[in-house]
């Protein structure tokens, strides 16, 4: 049986670096191997790219379209065959590398001139029983890198994200490769770690169970998410670990912290997996140089605990009042991915700690990919259907990566004065070398040896006094940066409110102080939350929570946000002051110690010297100048991505558009004009020329996402009269002349459609604001029984 396909999302099995501003979340899926007590199989893989899942009710003759065999494509599938290493090679490797370049000795001077910059933090997120694990990436001045494992109980994510010492996983290898990273480097390190769970939404640390519940912080951006109070800090590894240069000391300390934690966490089998975890616990190591860090970079390695039926776990009481925890989590999961796969303007991730946690995995800064799992047996068939439906949505996800995404203008002229302070450096120094001679009384009165040390001294304090001065530059940078994003995320809430506003016909300004005294409401609810995690009863907060409209929800959350966002850069604008005054000191000090050079040279080697100084300078002022045009060109380059991406999106919606009418006009017997036909025609041929110059005329047959060429269709097997000597191995029967219509546009079936156009962008519901679309034709059987429109 031609199984169907409802997904078009596959790409290329090994996926390239992804450069773009907007990227598509990476989706794998990994099937577990049967177990000796599971006798039948509801699915496997076809190839590296699709599954299948096997209807055993395809005889049903009343349930007909549940008797196809549904077939689904992802970027990658690993049967059941599939090795941890392959694993790790397909999905990881590559992501964790380019994010850990910066680390590489050599690879940015400027960054390691800036010496306070956190390396990496690890962090593993897991739980038995658990329904995902993510494993997270940020780097400074880079973007963040996230993988998460998900699934349903016992479908084999902790094996392929911790696995065990004979087959480590994922979080290992990519513990080791940042090791391996690190491990080169000169300087020191300290090492840092982190456990926690999250169980019935209240949050305790495992390396220090007897402290009680945490708390949830995040900035005032949402992003920055931190837990107050944990014990991180005090869970130091010291630089010993990694300047022992000991790769098994390193892993076999955070193994052992690893299992200690563990040994604290709230774990109970369930029927489904002996070893269930009732909670998400989140593990991070956190790796810096030794010099004092503030700022977070975060290699985050995430297991959330997993949905399940309450009837198959067997769960009751206590474990089931915890399914729903996890189920809740899981929910409010399901709901950010449906919002954001519709292209929601608004996506609350506010619902759980956990989306609170996956806020920046999902929606932000971050490079993903998610490996959905899946168990072959039959017995598991629904939790596999929705995991590989999850999945498919999750194919329509694009993540933004935002770094150097900001006003690329200003960036540049920033760059720019930078180079010019330093030109204008490198002209004084020039200068000082033309001055006068050194005057004689200087020179005499230290001897040779004095002099040369005095003059070494003062190279080293003029040297340090430069990176210090470029360490400010680029902080300032940053926060100028910091700050205009800011101002853009303010105005991005200012519009969201007046979207809303103005749906619900109130004028904007005019309500601004009604509309901030209802969010200042909302925050005052928000806070009355009991200690389960759940709003409490009074009648006030239901009629919130129950009869909010989303619109209401958004302009709440957007006053909040901007609230925060303007408390914030009232920070940053402090800061940035703090900064400047440092900044000015530094020159002063610069020029003061440059004014001593020429009374102490005296010879040619010591002008050669300032000479070299001088060469730093030009160079560093040249190495700003690559980077700013780097950054114009990439701007560009991400613009052009952006505005392709966009257009496909359009043309995705237009062939949705054009399949959904030409439905219609096929039901209503419409004789079509002659122009429509041309038309027709024209487009058919556009979509043949481009499938060949994209793909090569192999592919054309198969490729998923194109509007059906309109004579193609008549030559689709699926068209074809039983009886005319092919027989339809689908069971689908061919249009007759008569019910085609003379003009003869193609009938097109549900089924066909989805097999040629993939999964449409958005079926109406999905939370994408389409036009209004009649409802779908009805399904009439023919005589031969088989499903036609
Ligand atoms: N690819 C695989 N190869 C071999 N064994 C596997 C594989 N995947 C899973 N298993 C085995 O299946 C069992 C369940 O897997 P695992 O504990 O990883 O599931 P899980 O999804 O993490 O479950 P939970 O959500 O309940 O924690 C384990 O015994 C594991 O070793």
């Amino acid at each position: 049986m031609t199984p169907e396909t409802p997904s078009s999302s596959g790409s290329d099995t090994s996926r390239p670096p992804i450069r773009n501003a907007e990227e598509r979340l990476m989706v794998a899926v990994r099937i577990r191997p049967l177990k000796a007590d599971e006798a039948t199989r509801s699915l496997h893989a076809v190839d590296k790219k699709n599954i299948v899942i096997l209807e055993d009710d395809r005889n049903d003759v009343l349930r007909q379209k549940r008797g196809v065999d549904k077939q689904y494509s992802f970027d990658v599938v690993f049967g059941e065959d599939s090795t941890q290493e392959e694993v790790y090679a397909v999905t990881t490797r590559d992501l964790i590398k380019d994010v850990l370049n910066g680390l590489r000795p050599g690879s940015n001077y400027l960054e390691d001139l800036l010496g306070d910059v956190p390396l990496a933090t690890v962090r593993l997120f897991e739980g038995c029983g658990c329904n995902m694990m993510v494993l997270h990436l940020t780097m400074p001045f880079r973007y963040n890198a996230t993988v998460f494992a998900y699934g349903p109980t016992g479908a084999g994510k902790t094996h392929t994200m911790v696995g065990d010492r004979s087959q480590p996983g994922i979080m290992i290898r990519a513990l080791n490769d940042l090791f391996e990273t690190v491990k080169n480097n000169e300087e020191e390190y300290s090492v840092t770690m982190s456990y926690l769970e999250i169980y019935n939404e209240q949050i305790r640390d495992l390396l220090n169970p007897s402290s009680g519940y945490l708390e949830l912080r995040e900035d005032s951006r949402g992003r920055n998410i931190q837990v107050a109070g944990l014990s991180g800090d005090i869970n130091d590894l010291h630089g010993r670990v990694i300047n022992e240069r000991s790769e098994f000391l390193f892993l076999e300390i955070v193994m052992q912290l690893l299992q200690k934690g563990n040994k604290a966490r709230t774990i109970e089998p369930t029927a489904m997996n002996n070893t269930s975890s009732r909670s998400h616990a989140l593990l991070s190591v956190t790796v810096r140089h030794s010099i004092p860090v503030d700022k977070k970079d975060h290699l985050r390695m995430r297991i959330l605990a997993g949905s399940e039926r309450a009837n198959k776990t067997k769960n009751r009481g206590k474990r089931l009042q915890e399914g729903a925890h996890i189920n809740r989590s899981l929910l409010a999961l399901g709901n950010c991915i449906n919002a954001l796969s519709g292209g929601a303007r608004y996506v609350n991730y506010r619902d759980s700690k956990l989306t609170r946690l996956l806020k920046e995995a999902l929606s932000g800064n971050c490079r993903t990919v998610m490996i959905a799992h899946v168990s072959p047996s039959s017995t598991q068939k629904d939790e596999s259907r929705n995991t590989l439906i999850y999945a498919d949505r999750a194919n329509n996800i694009t993540n933004k990566i935002e770094r150097n995404v900001f006003d690329v203008s200003y960036q540049v002229t920033q760059y720019q004065t930078v180079i010019t302070e330093l030109r204008d450096e490198i002209s004084r120094l020039q200068t000082k070398m033309k001055e006068e001679r050194p005057r004689s009384a200087d020179v005499n009165r230290l001897n040779a040896e004095e002099r040369s040390s005095e003059v070494r001294n003062l190279r080293e304090q003029i040297v340090e006094t430069f990176k210090t001065q470029m360490k400010l530059r680029r902080k300032l940078m940053e926060i100028d940066s910091h700050l205009l994003g800011l101002g853009m995320e303010a105005e991005r809430q200012h519009v969201i409110i007046s979207h809303w506003e103005s749906r619900s016909n109130k004028l904007y300004k005019n309500s601004i102080n009604e509309s901030r005294a209802r969010t200042q409401q909302s925050i005052r609810r928000r806070k009355i939350v009991t200690a389960d995690g759940f709003r409490s009863a009074g009648n006030e907060q239901d009629e919130t929570s129950d009869g909010e409209s989303e619109g209401e929800a958004a302009v709440q959350q957007a006053w909040t946000e901007l609230a925060d966002i303007e408390r914030e850069q009232e920070r940053w604008s402090e800061l940035r002051t703090h900064i400047e005054q440092k900044l000015e000191i530094c020159r002063q000090r610069g020029v003061t110690l440059e004014d001593k050079l020429p009374s102490l040279l005296s010879s040619d080697d010591e002008r050669e010297i300032l000479a070299l100084m001088c060469k730093v300078h030009e160079l560093e002022a040249d190495k700003m100048a690559l980077q700013s045009e780097r950054l114009v060109r990439q701007h560009e380059l991400r613009r052009r991505d952006l505005i392709i991406l966009r257009y496909d999106r359009q043309r995705q919606l237009c062939e949705e558009i054009i399949t959904r009418q030409r439905q219609i006009l096929e039901e209503a017997r419409f004789k079509l004009p002659s122009d429509l036909q041309e038309l027709y025609q024209m487009y058919q041929q556009e979509i043949h020329a481009a499938t060949y110059t994209d793909l090569g005329l192999s592919q054309l047959s198969s490729t998923p996402d194109k509007l059906p060429p309109i004579s193609k269709i008549y030559s689709d097997p699926i068209f074809r009269r039983n009886g005319t000597g092919d027989s339809d191995a689908s069971g689908l029967s061919p249009p007759s002349s008569a019910e085609s219509g003379e003009d003869g546009l193609p009938i097109i079936n549900d089924s066909s459609v989805d097999r040629v156009m993939g999964q449409p962008v958005s079926r109406p519901g999905m939370g994408m604001k389409l036009p209004p679309l009649p409802p779908s034709p009805p399904v009439r059987l023919n005589e031969s029984g088989s499903n036609r429109l």
